[in-house]
């Protein structure tokens, strides 16, 4: 069941176009990668289906609904929500405090009469729960600024979980881990898989190759190819467009040779 359909969507800054009549559809529970060279436009595609950039023209549904024209929380509300950037949770309060904070910003005013007891445990349970999915449990009562990077990525998940979403929008969620961090980051986001729908935007082609359902390529904004990972790996001009990257280089990656 398609959850997600973006159709010809168009982003430009000023003559320059970094999204060029992109379209493509995510399924209910699949992982869909988004990869392509540096400046390829990735980000902006994460930004204009988020709802925080502003498309020239396309269309974006969600759940058969047309969500073009929604602001941010309202897309959050209706189940497409983007992982938090860790710069905006508050390093002085517990794991736990913030991804409570962010239940309290996804569901708005809704606590104003309230008991402040009932209020905690509102905004507490459904905060216990996602940090449970990410693994971080153990670590609820431990303060932000105390934890380790790869945590971190793994918090900003929970803050997007703790959303109740039926799909995560992630940027780059292994960027800057170690190896292990990294391998930790793959193995949730397989266990999430088929609960969560996701798209996903990363530079680790080890856990793209992992994880993928399907793979969509773009190159200075356009789409050039789309299929499951096998189908990619063997994309002549997939191949083509990766000759020449050193860091990102699909070709040389192990992933990528065993076609
Ligand atoms: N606000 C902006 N104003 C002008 N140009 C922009 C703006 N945002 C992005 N760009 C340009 O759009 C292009 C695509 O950028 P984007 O960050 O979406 O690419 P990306 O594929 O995510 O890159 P990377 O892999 O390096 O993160 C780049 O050339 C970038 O310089």
């Amino acid at each position: 069941m398609t959850l997600l359909r973006a159709d010809h969507l168009i982003k430009r800054y000023g003559g320059l176009t970094v999204t060029d009549d992109v379209s493509m559809t995510v399924n209910a529970g699949e992982i869909h990668a988004v990869i392509g060279p540096n400046g390829a436009g990735k980000t902006t595609l994460i930004g204009q289906l988020s709802g925080e950039i502003k498309s020239n023209s396309g269309t974006i549904s969600f759940d058969g609904n047309d969500i073009t024209a929604l602001p941010i929380e309202q897309r959050v509300r209706r189940g497409l929500a983007r992982s938090y950037q860790i710069t905006s949770v508050f390093p002085d309060f517990t794991a736990l405090q913030n991804v409570a904070l962010a239940v309290q910003a996804q569901r708005g005013h809704s606590f104003r009469f309230w008991e402040p007891t009932t209020v905690a445990r509102e905004l507490n349970d459904p905060a216990h729960q996602a940090l449970e999915l990410v693994g971080l449990a153990s670590r609820a009562g431990t303060r932000v600024g105390d934890m380790a990077h790869g945590e971190h990525r793994q918090l900003e998940l929970a803050m997007a979980l703790a959303c109740e979403p039926r799909m995560l929008l992630l940027d780059e969620p292994m960027a800057g881990m170690s190896q292990r961090e990294s391998e930790t980051m793959t193995e949730l986001l397989l266990r999430l898989r088929g609960k969560y729908a996701m798209l996903l935007v990363e530079h680790d082609m080890e856990a793209v190759f992992a994880l993928s359902d399907c793979i969509t390529v773009l190159v200075y904004g356009k789409k050039i190819a789309s299929g499951t990972p096998d189908e990619i790996r063997r994309n002549e001009d997939v191949k083509t467009a990766y000759l020449g990257e050193e860091d990102d280089d699909l070709a040389a990656h192990p992933a990528a040779q065993e076609a």
